[in-house]
């Protein structure tokens, strides 16, 4: 006997070598997918009818920094340097790690509401985050943030922390958690530490999460101190490879996208946030046809503000068109595949697809809306009408998260409260040191 059987709905398989089944049935076993067909003579524990909604791969938000959930709204319409030097670090300063531990709850919550299974996070008292996530059955891929800026005994001490976090963490919630080394950016690490990193990644088999050319100031800066932007840079020191995970990657030249195209770099694009900063628009159609792995984040919720992956999506989408001046560029199936497909290939995960022997990272989103009738084609209706509010079922690892809109893995009224009342504390400390 199966453990879960999902029947009656539109199976959207994101696989290439799998139509996708408009009246199909998919069954669950020990956390994996067993079968996807028209119809199944097992039975199964739970079944789930899914008459009127779309069985699709839950999303994979490639770029975040969770616990920023408590800084959504703070400091909004800022430039990056501004935003981030003036009023987000002033913050973060007085961070605690029980703040961390109520802020990533409540990201893991939207997160499970708007259907994503995963996410690449980077940011501070990791192992709050490392503990949140176990609890609350997502999978995640966690690096703790290091910022040297040129400070050789910083640099050791962040080094040491990373790794300290590596050795605890990778592997950990039954494989869900895994930990990448997450040298903040080259405008903020010299190069002799991100050569270390390099390092010591390759000696411990870890990935590395960073941030490359999000903001001009960054390539301008780069030209100033190197001769060369932080892609030729990175390069020079062989830091690059398919276990290199670049956030942003905005300011690049042709030759900068080939150097990342042919390392197999994966590129997360983070176009709201990219927006809301106005720190500029990533080619994302140019790295796609070059063949480069280019998935999808939100960032954190003060440049989002939230952690939704179907405005992410839909944002992508448009902004490529508007860029290239082409309503072709971009279309709704291939903004499906990059935070599906691409984002699950860049975390290394066996999910972004409903296909046999995947993990069963399912989400069943709700079709019988105003807002999403007729419905002529289901890839459109996902990127260009449908929202957070439309999952009505989210399953990870085989555990149902959330059945039809009731979170079950946690108590969705306290961890608003205690995200709030974090945020409530955290503020007036903030305010307190002004
Ligand atoms: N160990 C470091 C913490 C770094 S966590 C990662 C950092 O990235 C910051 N961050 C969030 N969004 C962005 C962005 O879009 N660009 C650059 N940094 C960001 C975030 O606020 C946090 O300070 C320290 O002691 O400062
Ligand atoms: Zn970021």
């Amino acid at each position: 006997m199966a453990d879960i059987i999902i029947k009656n709905g539109y199976i959207l398989t994101m696989d290439p070598s799998l139509e996708s089944i408009k009246n199909g049935v998919v069954v669950i076993e020990d956390g994996r997918i067993t079968d996807v067909c028209e119809n199944t003579e097992e039975t199964a524990d739970t079944v789930i009818d899914a008459q009127g909604s779309v069985v699709m791969p839950g999303f994979v938000n490639t770029h975040t920094h969770a616990g920023m959930t408590l800084f959504r709204g703070y400091a909004d319409d800022l430039a990056l340097s501004d935003w981030l030097e003036n009023h987000i670090w002033p913050a973060e300063a007085e961070l605690t790690a029980s703040d961390v531990y109520a802020g990533t709850r409540l990201a893991c919550l939207e997160m499970i509401k708007s259907g994503t299974i995963a996410f690449a996070d980077m940011y501070f008292f990791m192992e709050e985050v490392g503990k949140v996530v176990e609890d609350s059955g997502l999978r995640a891929a966690l690096s703790y943030g290091m910022i040297e800026l040129w400070d050789e005994e910083k640099g050791k001490a962040e080094l040491k922390k990373g790794k300290a976090f590596i050795n605890e963490w990778d592997g950990k919630a039954d494989g869900r958690i895994s930990a990448m080394y997450g040298p903040h950016a080259p405008n903020t690490c010299s190069k002799e530490f991100l050569m270390k990193v390099r390092e010591q990644a390759t000696e411990d088999n870890a990935k590395i999460h960073i941030h490359v050319l999000e903001t001009e100031a960054e390539l301008n800066q780069m030209k100033d101190q190197y001769g060369m932007c932080s892609v030729n840079m990175l390069d020079e020191i062989d830091f690059f490879g398919p276990d290199v995970l670049a956030a942003h990657c905005v300011w690049l030249s042709d030759g900068d996208m080939d150097i990342l195209r042919n390392n197999n770099v994966n590129i997360s694009h983070n176009p709201v946030s990219n927006m809301k900063l106005a720190s500029g628009i990533a080619p994302v159609t140019k790295l796609l046809d070059r063949g480069a792995n280019v998935c999808l984040g939100t960032d954190g919720c003060a440049s989002n503000n939230n952690l939704g992956m179907f405005e992410e999506m839909k944002t992508a989408a448009l902004l490529q068109k508007v860029e290239t001046m082409d309503p072709m560029a971009l279309p709704a199936r291939q903004v499906l595949e990059m935070a599906t497909v691409n984002g699950a290939k860049a975390l290394d995960l066996n999910s972004g697809m409903i296909r046999k022997d995947y993990n069963a990272d399912v989400i069943i989103v709700d079709m019988n809306k105003a807002h999403l009738n007729p419905l002529y084609d289901v890839p459109s209706h996902l990127v260009y009408s449908a929202g957070s509010s439309d999952v009505r079922t989210t399953i990870v690892n085989g555990r149902v998260l959330m059945d039809d809109y009731r979170v079950l893995c946690m108590d969705e009224q306290k961890v608003i409260d205690e995200g709030r009342d974090a945020a409530e504390k955290l503020m007036s400390r903030v305010d307190a040191k002004k």
